[in-house]
């Protein structure tokens, strides 16, 4: 068996090197001959898998997308030509909902802000989304909710978008979709903008073309900008390069980059090839990776928003990736490459809080 993965998945010899012969690439440069004699194609984000790229791959029996998002994959396609396909829906989503934490508590700081006066309203209420909501509320926050799909099971649980659109805070946690009544590309349009006060804060970890980035420059270059997180741009990987100093933190779409949300998505494609080819799981996601750098801080005094900020920054620091963002930006690839050398990033949960409470938990750490 041939396999053919992004060399940006880790663990794929680990998983997958017993069954098949693996070649790799970077996702973006795979070509339709690549594919000719390939059985197995595992990928990410990047990969456009479409008629074009499959135009040669007769021996093709399984798709993987190491990620959640599936804006880049033709399903139906796949459906058509009989072609087995998996996603990894959560693989990365407490990764997502680290980033956002500090990326609150940054905001925090920049606006002098105590959280626990404040509203977060969170759009799409899924994987994502949930994480997040949950460490707001640790946090204090009062958290709304806006998903029009979950709404129809339970309407008084949510609120419209345009009522999201007043809260202190808006993170987005939407799919990339282009048709339908709650089609998410541009959901953040030109007039959704111009209705927001220069004191709310806005931020996307969910995919770039969500938010119309020219009308987002044309607020920011005027007298009332706005607070900005971007983690996706539109068109990436090239980014609108004048909006950059016009955001508080910028990063190269690695909001779901913990090592362990990337073991979790190659595992998720592994447990579904073992699924098909009925074969049986030898590994566990948990045997894959190492230890910690750090494991475990004993706490003396109780949990507030400074020390939970210290804390997440001794796992997670947001701040550096915002800092590499800017000295890399302009150069060719430079996204890319960011991306490709990710530091090994742990998960808040590495981290074990001893003599800390239910907080600490819900905030993500292990206690
Ligand atoms: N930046 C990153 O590294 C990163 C990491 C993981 C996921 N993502 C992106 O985030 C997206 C969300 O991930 P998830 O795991 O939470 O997905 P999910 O499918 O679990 O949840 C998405 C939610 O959005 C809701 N939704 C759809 N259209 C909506 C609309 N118009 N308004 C409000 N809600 C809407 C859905 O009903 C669903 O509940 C993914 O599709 C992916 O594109 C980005
Ligand atoms: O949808 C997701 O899961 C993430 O956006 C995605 O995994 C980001 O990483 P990439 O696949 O682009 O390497």
């Amino acid at each position: 068996m041939k396999l053919l993965a992004d060399e940006n998945m880790p663990y794929v010899q680990e998983l997958f090197g017993d069954w098949a012969e693996i070649v790799t690439c970077a996702g973006r440069d795979m070509t339709p001959d690549q594919l000719a004699d390939v059985d197995v194609l595992l990928v990410r984000s990047i990969t456009q898998v479409n008629e074009a790229l499959l135009a040669q791959a007769q021996r093709l029996s399984f798709v993987g997308t190491a990620t959640i998002g599936c804006d880049h994959i033709d399903t139906a396609l796949l459906a058509r030509r009989g072609i087995a396909f998996a996603s990894a829906p959560g693989c990365n989503k407490v990764a997502v909902g680290d980033y956002v934490l500090a990326a609150l508590l940054k905001v925090a700081e920049h606006k002098s802000w105590q959280l626990a006066d404040k509203t977060l309203a969170v759009v799409g209420v899924g994987n994502t989304g949930s994480q997040v909501a949950a460490r707001a509320r640790a946090l204090g926050m009062k958290v709304l909710l806006c998903d029009p799909f979950k709404a129809q099971g339970d309407p008084t649980a949510f609120v419209e978008l345009a009522h999201a659109l007043t809260a202190d805070i808006v993170s987005f946690h939407v799919p990339l979709t282009r048709e339908g009544q709650h089609a998410t590309w541009h959901l953040l349009n030109e007039s959704a903008i111009d209705g927001l006060s220069s004191e709310q804060v806005l931020i996307n970890a969910c995919r770039g073309d969500v938010w119309d980035n020219a009308a987002l420059l044309a607020r920011q270059l005027g007298s009332t900008p706005l607070t900005l997180v971007m983690d996706v741009w539109e068109h990436e990987p090239e980014v609108l390069a004048p909006l950059v100093p016009h955001v508080l933190l910028a990063s190269p779409h690695i909001a779901g980059y913990s090592l362990e949300g990337k073991a979790r998505g190659t595992f998720a494609l592994y447990r579904a090839l073992c699924e098909l080819k009925q074969v049986e799981m030898v590994l566990s996601p948990e045997q894959l990776l190492p230890a910690p750098p750090i494991g475990a801080v004993h706490l003396e005094s109780p949990l507030d928003q400074g020390l939970i900020a210290r804390l997440v920054k001794l796992v997670y620091d947001i701040e550096r990736d915002d800092r590499a963002f800017r000295l890399a930006l302009g150069q060719p690839g430079f996204f890319d490459r960011l991306r490709k050398h990710y530091p090994q990033r742990r998960e808040l949960g590495s981290l074990q809080l001893i003599n800390a409470g239910q907080t600490a938990s819900e905030l993500g750490f292990k206690v």
